[in-house]
């Protein structure tokens, strides 16, 4: 499942920093049930405002310390999903530290959002917790679905229900989008001892997905993302979330590049997805994107610290006066 997808992740995010020729060359697997050709093939290592001076609108709940607990406990409340506490991490190769304390709480079927100037540690964040390895946890613990989520591998993350949107979703030529996908669903099954789905069963199961995301389905015989435009892959993305039906999905940054009517449909077909049970945590520089998938919790992310929390009212202000007033210092 969720293998094969999370290693296309990882290597969307390789994508950006060196050559994903090494993935150009991926047969496609005979046997559409195993993903043991795509991993080969794949690298092994993969991947308030508050004004000078502040006036907090009365919807907005700031926090006190980065330290602090970033939603208060409250009776019937759901159950934790993700939790995050005093989160550090560096990057792996030059020892800098990029996440100084980190703290997060999410609840079965609440929407979050991170919002945070460029370089403020968003990405990072959302990549520690897949378990990129570009960066290393140098303190904190995060427990996801009662679960020490920094022991497993990243593999085992994405069994376990975690699915990230990276930003630049990764083409794979030579590899068809329906093959991918039921290779990624079948291993998820496997993984549930479900029997796998054969190629037809699979196809019914997936119109219901297309017509969600809205998708051409055309697209499903064309190779992963290849020649997908910006927009078109990340609807792809949803795609794949659609299909894997995970319990928390990062999305990071799913509405950049989108047109309104993409944007809508992206935002539909997430909001389709929400269930009391499911969860998102969104990246995202732009309000718009919230007023389609609504947050329970905006978090600023500052300095690789969160560093206020409030409701949809923060992003209101931060569109109005900028990140000036949102610093860590
Ligand atoms: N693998 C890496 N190697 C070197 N520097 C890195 C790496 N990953 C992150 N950084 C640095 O860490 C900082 C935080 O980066 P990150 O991508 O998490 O920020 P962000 O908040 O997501 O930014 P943006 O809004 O621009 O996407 C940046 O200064 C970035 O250059």
């Amino acid at each position: 499942m969720a293998t094969a997808v999370f290693y296309l992740h990882f290597a969307s995010t390789f994508s950006r920093t060196n050559s994903i020729s090494s993935f150009s060359y991926l047969p496609l697997p005979k046997n559409p049930s195993s993903t043991s050709a795509v991993r080969r093939k794949l690298p092994s290592s993969l991947g308030l405002y508050s004004s000078p001076s502040p006036t907090p609108s009365p919807r907005t709940r700031a926090v006190g310390s980065p330290a602090a607990l970033e939603t208060e406990a409250g009776e019937g409340d759901p159950k934790i999903l993700l939790e995050v506490r005093d989160l550090k991490a560096s990057i792996a190769e030059s020892g800098e530290e990029i996440l100084r304390g980190v703290n997060l709480t999410i609840r079965e079927g609440q929407v979050h959002a991170i919002m945070g100037k460029n370089g403020s540690g968003k990405s990072t964040f959302s990549k520690v917790l897949v378990g990129h390895p570009d960066y290393v946890v140098t303190g904190g613990t995060v427990i996801f679905k009662g679960e020490n989520l920094l022991e497993k591998e990243p593999e085992e993350r994405s069994h376990a229900g975690l699915f990230m949107s990276f930003q630049t979703p990764v083409e794979i030529p030579g590899v068809s989008n329906i093959d991918f996908l039921q290779m990624s669903y079948n291993a998820k099954r496997r993984k549930l001892d479900l029997p796998e789905l054969s190629p037809i069963e699979f196809f019914g199961f997936l119109s219901q997905k297309l017509s969600a995301v809205n998708m051409n389905p055309s697209f499903l015989n064309r190779n992963v993302n290849e020649g997908f435009s910006g927009g078109e892959k990340k609807r792809n993305e949803i795609l794949q979330l659609a299909v894997l039906e995970a319990d928390l999905a990062i999305l990071d940054e799913i509405d950049s590049g989108l047109d309104i009517d993409a944007l809508q449909d992206v935002a539909k077909a997430v909001n389709g997805l929400l269930t009391q049970k499911n969860s998102i945590l969104m990246i995202t520089h732009y309000q718009r994107l919230l007023d389609y998938i609504k947050p329970k919790y905006v978090h600023i992310m500052d300095d690789g610290l969160i560093v206020k929390t409030g409701d949809i009212s923060i992003a209101e202000l931060l569109e109005e006066g900028g990140y000036k007033a949102f610093s860590a210092e």
